[in-house]
């Protein structure tokens, strides 16, 4: 926690395990429940989160790990702190979890990577969307790659491993992750889940902290 009014909640998990899809729907839901949302995504919209979002076939390794990296950190002073100041629930797709996933699979040194995002806002839930790996390729592939990271069955593979590392770390981190397997659980649940731990976060004492 940062000491904000509202809520910062993280949305990240291999391609095709359903962030933006449940980003989507949590919106609609908590929009539904009359609570003020903010959906936003990394890469940001801004200049140098467009750079990177169109540029990983340009862009790679370290650069491509900074790349984004800048691009947090500018969106955290200039769209997420304010809103989250403002006392809203800011939804975030994609965040610290892609970058120890997607920079690693780039050749990345995790190290560089931990150093790189250590002053990054620990969220008051990072959501770590999980999915067989076979069922994801699969997603994948009929939806559409949207990225050189997003290459078969065997690139799947490998990020569903280096997703369940990255949640060991940033735990140690102190990052508050809520671990949900979209090949279990059908869109409506993972959303009442994760809906369900964010009306306990929200339900502190009268006066205190989140107010959206
Ligand atoms: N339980 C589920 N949660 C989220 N998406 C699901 C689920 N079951 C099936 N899907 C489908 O999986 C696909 C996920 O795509 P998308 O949301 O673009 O993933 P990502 O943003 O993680 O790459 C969508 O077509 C969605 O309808
Ligand atoms: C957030 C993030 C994104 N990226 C890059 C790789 C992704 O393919 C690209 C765009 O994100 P992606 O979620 O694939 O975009 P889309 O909305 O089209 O599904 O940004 C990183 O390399 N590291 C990061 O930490």
């Amino acid at each position: 926690m940062t000491g904000h009014r509202g809520l910062f909640v993280t949305i990240d998990g291999p391609g095709g395990a359903g962030k933006s899809t449940i980003t989507r729907h949590l919106h609609h839901h908590l929009t539904n429940q009359g609570r003020t949302v903010h959906t936003t995504t990394e890469p940001s919209h801004d200049q140098l989160g467009e750079i990177a979002r169109h540029g990983t076939d340009t862009y790679s390794g370290h650069a491509l790990a900074c790349l984004v990296a800048a691009d947090r950190y500018h969106h955290l002073t200039t769209e997420i702190r304010p809103r989250l100041a403002a006392g809203r629930i800011v939804l975030c797709d994609r965040y610290v979890a892609s970058s120890y996933v997607l920079q690693r699979m780039d050749g990345v040194p995790v190290d560089f990577i931990e150093a790189l995002n250590a002053a990054a806002d620990i969220p008051d839930l990072a959501v770590i969307l999980t999915a067989d790996p076979e069922v994801t390729a699969r997603r994948i592939h009929e939806r559409g790659a949207h990225s050189r990271f997003e290459a078969g069955i065997t690139t799947s593979r490998t990020e569903a491993e280096l997703y369940a590392d990255t949640t060991h770390r940033l735990t140690r981190h102190g990052y508050p992750i809520l671990t949900i397997d979209t090949t279990k659980s059908a869109t409506e649940q993972v959303i009442r889940m994760i809906a369900k731990r964010i009306a306990q976060l929200t339900a502190g004492p009268p006066g205190e902290s989140h107010t959206t």
